[in-house]
């Protein structure tokens, strides 16, 4: 049995409202003995979820404030098991003090997600559903927001179980199939198998799919700043970001070392790179610095490609925007559109990339600059807020368990014996297992006995 764990639920600023929470077999008990109903009643004597009104005693057991109490008792809990809540004025002194006095009744500091931690042990939440209360609160877009609640009610967990349904099936199959092993898989059994694996096999292609675009909520789009010297690229990163996050002055090589920021631009989540104005250099620490936004422009999956809009376009500049275009979508980008207008190239490029004036001085084509990234990550497609695979551990599992049905698919038409069969698809189950925290042996077994009848 586990013990009694508390926390500090609320940042340790002032602020209005200040949460103490309290879980396991103490945690009622405890947060009694600290606790004075207005009413005299035990706190232990109230129904479950109700806010009872009281003092908070300190650890010397003198009033620290006025509070509402609550307890609900597991498993009808977020962790499943007894917890308790006091919800005080947000004070950290009175929080830090209120923790004290549960501490002294034996009860101790809980751990970094430990409350969710004891939810999954409980089976309350599973690991994606687990997974999405910390993205939650990591969300930095209404479309993030949506993926992790959708998440959270288990929008994810069903998908993938749809996936392992059709294995456990198929692994019923297989079980009748090993009842003979020394015959072949008769044509009409492999031809269930092979469309159990296909279904499977397109289940997941479309899971992976989905990764993409979860990378780029939760991680942010890598979006590369790319021009010649004074183009305005450090200019632009500070407006993004809201503050003087890279030194800006009207000489051209200001930026050496790239500079990296998160920001949101729109409904997209950015992760942009400033780099050093590209142009050839004698100066042995520029041409590094040069060297650095080549590297970044590589790895960037947006570039903004900026160019002066008010001294005449170059050769130079033609030259980069076609490489940028090499490598990921890219939006040109006139800069300085607060001063006279230098002539607008033609540019003669198929396709023609999205164009896009902007000022940080004026502010002015901000927005645009926000609906043209928009418009190239959209917040919808690619499977519904909920659905999708948002960091690595989950499309590796995804994609190990891909892998394992296709071996299995190849093994099925190469007439190999069921058992080389089941080892693959034992190892697609676990592979899944692991988004879902969903037990391979467990699964198996129940399926397996669900057709034996009571009693015997
Ligand atoms: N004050 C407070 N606010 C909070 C939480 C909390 O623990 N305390 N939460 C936590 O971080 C989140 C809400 N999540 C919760 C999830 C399940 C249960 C719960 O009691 N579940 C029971 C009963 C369900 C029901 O009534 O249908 C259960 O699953 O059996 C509570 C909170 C966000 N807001
Ligand atoms: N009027 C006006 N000036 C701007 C604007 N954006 C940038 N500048 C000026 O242009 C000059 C160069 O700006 P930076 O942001 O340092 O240019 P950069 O592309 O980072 O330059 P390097 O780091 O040298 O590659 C500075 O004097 C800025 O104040 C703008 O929108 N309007
Ligand atoms: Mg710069």
């Amino acid at each position: 049995m586990s013990d009694t764990i508390a926390a500090i639920a609320t940042p340790p600023v002032p602020s209005a409202i200040g949460i103490l929470r309290l879980s396991g077999p103490e945690a009622i008990a405890a947060a009694g003995a600290v606790f004075r109903a207005a009413s005299g009643r035990p706190l232990e004597e109230y129904p479950s979820r109700r806010l009872v009104y009281g003092t908070l005693l300190g650890p010397d057991g003198a009033a620290i404030d006025q509070v509402l109490a609550t307890i609900s008792r597991g498993p009808e809990s977020y962790t499943g098991e007894d917890t308790a809540e006091l919800q005080c004025h947000g004070s950290p002194m009175v929080l830090a003090l209120g923790l004290e006095a549960l501490f002294a009744r034996g009860v101790r500091q809980a751990g970094p997600g430990e409350f969710t931690r004891r939810a999954f042990l409980n089976g309350k939440l599973d690991l994606a559903q687990a997974e999405a209360v910390a993205d939650l609160l990591d969300a930095e877009t209404p479309a993030a927001v949506h993926q992790a609640a959708g998440q959270l009610s288990g929008a994810l967990s069903r998908r993938v179980g749809a996936i392992y349904d059709v294995l456990v099936d198929l692994m019923a199959h297989f079980h009748a199939v090993l009842d003979y092993p020394d015959e072949d898989i008769d044509p009409f059994r492999a031809e269930t198998i092979r469309t159990g694996l296909e279904r499977a096999q397109e289940g997941l292609n479309d899971l992976l799919r989905t990764y993409e675009r979860g990378r780029y909520l939760t991680g942010g789009v890598p979006c590369a700043l790319i021009g010649r010297p004074n183009a305005g690229k450090s200019s632009l990163l500070n407006a993004l970001v809201g503050y003087e996050r890279a030194i800006v002055t009207d000489v051209p090589g200001t930026t050496r070392d790239t500079v990296e920021a998160r920001c949101r631009l729109g409904n997209v989540t950015l992760r942009v790179i400033d780099t050093a104005g590209i142009r050839e250099t004698a100066d042995e620490v520029e041409r590094i610095g040069v060297e650095r936004s080549r590297a970044a422009l590589e790895q960037a999956e947006l570039v903004l490609l900026l160019c002066d809009g008010s001294v005449p376009f170059t050769a130079e500049d033609a030259a980069l925007l076609e490489e940028a275009m090499t490598h990921a979508p890219t939006i040109l980008v006139w800069t300085k559109g607060d001063l006279p207008a230098a002539p607008i190239p033609v540019l003669d490029l198929d396709p023609m990339p999205p164009v896009v004036e902007v000022s940080v001085k004026t502010g002015q084509g901000l927005d645009g600059l926000a609906k043209a990234v928009e418009a190239l990550f959209p917040a919808t497609g690619q499977g519904a807020a909920g659905e999708l695979l948002t960091n690595a551990r989950q499309a590796q599992a995804a994609q190990r368990a891909l892998e394992a049905v296709e071996r299995a698919g190849q093994a099925l038409e190469l007439g190999v014996t069921p058992d080389a069969l089941l080892t693959d698809v034992e190892q697609a189950m676990a592979a899944l297992g692991e988004l879902t925290g969903a037990n391979l042996r467990e699964d198996v077994t129940a399926r397996i006995f669900q057709r034996f009848c009571v009693g015997k």
